[in-house]
């Protein structure tokens, strides 16, 4: 196995490793990360080292400090990075004094001191126990229960793994369009299917649905009900219902709320394929025939699925062509030609998708942070773009899939700061929050204004070679200069904002939907307003 030699100042070591190296031995990289399950480790241990907010809370920190002990060690005295746990390029005897080393800095605290320290201090994740799965999630073959069950100082990401590992329940949502008749499905759905699916208890309109917990029904095993599916599929090609899932209806919800999206209204959908919101959007402002679309995405391969998407969608002709489709790069799209400016700006950026895995098993076997930290400038370019193209008075919504602080709360914190810091005061934008009567009932948390940034460590050469359970590390800088310094391509926007900042920023006003909560996927919303 020929070892290839790793480039520093990559923000993601992993992709950027393949672009130095040759085919073959890009194969191979990617196959061992597939199959070494090294994604799903990082995954775990990069959100265990999160502090609280991010995709547990304080229950589930105290809920691990009651049942277990962990094991935790101090970043070190200049707030640099945990040493990785082995060094790439040692030898083996090197490594072995480092692991051994590393183990005796530890410091052992009974859980209950860990749970209050946890905020501050970066879990070691080479403690290995017999620790079991979450009692209530049955799958034990799935990997990611296998990877979290070795890891003891993990306790409280329990829900959130349990929710992951489980399989995402079948949603849709009632469309309201002038020629469907959806009572009669409706009808239908409470008189034999109840004990299947039903409407959600939080929206009033009872028009968003999911099947219940007891019937565990999904997307791949709804085939285990035949005449329900064929009644969904039949109402999804009619144009009666839209399969989306919860999280996903949500930036076109508030954006209906705020009465930014309205019968009429133009709305600009920047990363718009496949299409969901840009047909939730759709159905709103296309009514009375006027109202206009416009359907961006740089790929225009993507953009023709979204094309067929809409023509797919069942919904009559008169909405269809009230959608104009483009094909920008967003981060550049232009101002359009009347000089009218957007009343909302759907801004729902291309992410890691950590969010989705419940439904995209792709996504975990290859996970490292570099992919967030790399993406973090596209998605922030794309939304300063957004806020620079919606009219005075009107909204944009970020979203993401991702429950990745670095994709989330660092861009949203960026673009406020960048308007703020642009001089000329030529704009004006906060945050707006999400408002308390839409869907009440259903469980939301605040953005966080605290987070870690983390690096991977990539040896996947020296693992091949030593061919066991060891998946290279994470590591984690207090500040951008630290990061420079340790050779990683970084920028100043990943980190938290200072504290005095974090007043006048209101990232509290953020929703993070944690797949535990509502039994989701996870997503992340922030709805802007345009003051000036
Ligand atoms: C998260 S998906 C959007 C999902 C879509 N909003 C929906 O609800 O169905 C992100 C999309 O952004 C597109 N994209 C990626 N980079 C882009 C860029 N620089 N400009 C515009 N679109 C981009 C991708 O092709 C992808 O279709």
């Amino acid at each position: 196995m020929p070892k290839r030699s790793r480039n520093p100042s990559s923000s993601n070591p992993l992709s950027d490793a393949r672009k130095g190296v040759g085919i073959a031995q890009k194969k191979t990289i990617d196959l061992w990360h597939r199959k070494s399950g090294a994604g799903y480790h990082l995954f775990l241990e990069y959100y265990a080292s999160q502090p609280r907010g991010v995709v547990a809370d304080a229950a589930d920190f105290e809920g691990a400090g009651n049942t277990c002990t962990t094991s935790v060690q101090l970043m070190s005295s200049n707030s640099k990075a945990v040493p990785p746990k082995v060094g790439a390029g040692m030898s083996r005897a090197a490594k072995k004094r480092q692991k051994k080393k590393a183990k005796t800095s530890t410091v052992k605290e009974s859980c209950a001191e860990a749970t209050s320290i946890a905020n501050e201090f970066v879990p070691v994740d080479d403690e290995i126990s017999n620790i079991s799965a979450p009692a209530s999630n049955k799958d034990s073959s799935n990997p990611l229960i296998q990877a979290f069950a070795s890891k003891l100082n993990h306790r409280h990401l329990a829900s959130y793994v349990t929710a992951l590992a489980s399989p995402l329940p079948l949603t849709f949502r009632i469309r309201k369009n002038e020629s469907s008749s959806t009572e009669e499905l409706k009808e239908t759905l409470a008189k034999q299917y109840t004990h299947h699916i039903t409407p959600v208890s939080y929206d009033p309109s009872k028009s968003i649905y999911q099947s219940t917990k007891s019937s565990g029904l999904s997307k791949s095993t709804l085939g285990t009900i035949p005449q329900l599916k064929e009644l969904i599929v039949s109402a999804s090609t009619n144009g009666s219902i839209a399969r989306q899932e919860i999280g996903s209806m949500l930036p076109v919800l508030a954006l209906k709320h705020v009465h930014a999206i309205t019968p009429g209204a133009k709305c600009l959908d920047l990363c718009a394929s496949p299409g969901s919101k840009t047909l939730q959007a759709l159905e709103i402002v296309a009514q009375g025939g006027k109202g206009r679309i416009i359907a961006n995405d740089v790929h225009a391969g993507r953009l023709d699925s979204l094309k067929d998407a809409v023509s797919r969608s069942g919904l009559p002709k008169h909405y269809t062509s009230r959608v104009t489709y483009t094909n920008y790069d967003a981060s550049s799209f232009p101002p359009p030609k009347s000089g009218n400016l957007f009343d909302a700006i759907i801004c729902d950026v291309p992410c890691s998708g950590d969010g989705t895995i419940r439904k995209d098993k792709h996504i975990l076997p290859m996970w490292t942070p570099g992919v967030s930290n790399e993406l973090h400038r596209l998605q922030l370019q794309v939304l300063n773009r957004a806020l620079t193209l919606v009219k005075v008075g009107g909204f944009v919504c970020y979203s993401t899939c991702s429950l990745n602080p670095v994709e989330d709360e660092a861009v949203v914190a960026a673009a406020l700061q960048q308007v703020v810091n642009e001089g000329g005061n030529s704009r004006r934008v906060e945050l707006v929050d999400w408002p308390n009567d839409l869907l009440s009932g259903f469980i939301r948390r605040p953005g966080v204004v605290d987070w870690k940034v983390g690096f991977y460590h990539d040896q996947s050469s020296d693992i091949v070679e030593e061919g066991a359970g060891d998946f290279g590390s994470i590591s984690f800088y207090a500040n951008e200069r630290d990061a420079k310094e340790a050779g990683m391509d970084t920028n100043v926007t990943l980190w938290p904002p200072e504290s005095s900042k974090i007043d006048e920023l209101h990232l509290d006003r953020c929703l993070r939907l944690l797949p535990q909560d509502n039994d989701t996927g996870g997503f992340f919303v922030a709805i802007f307003k345009r003051l000036k």
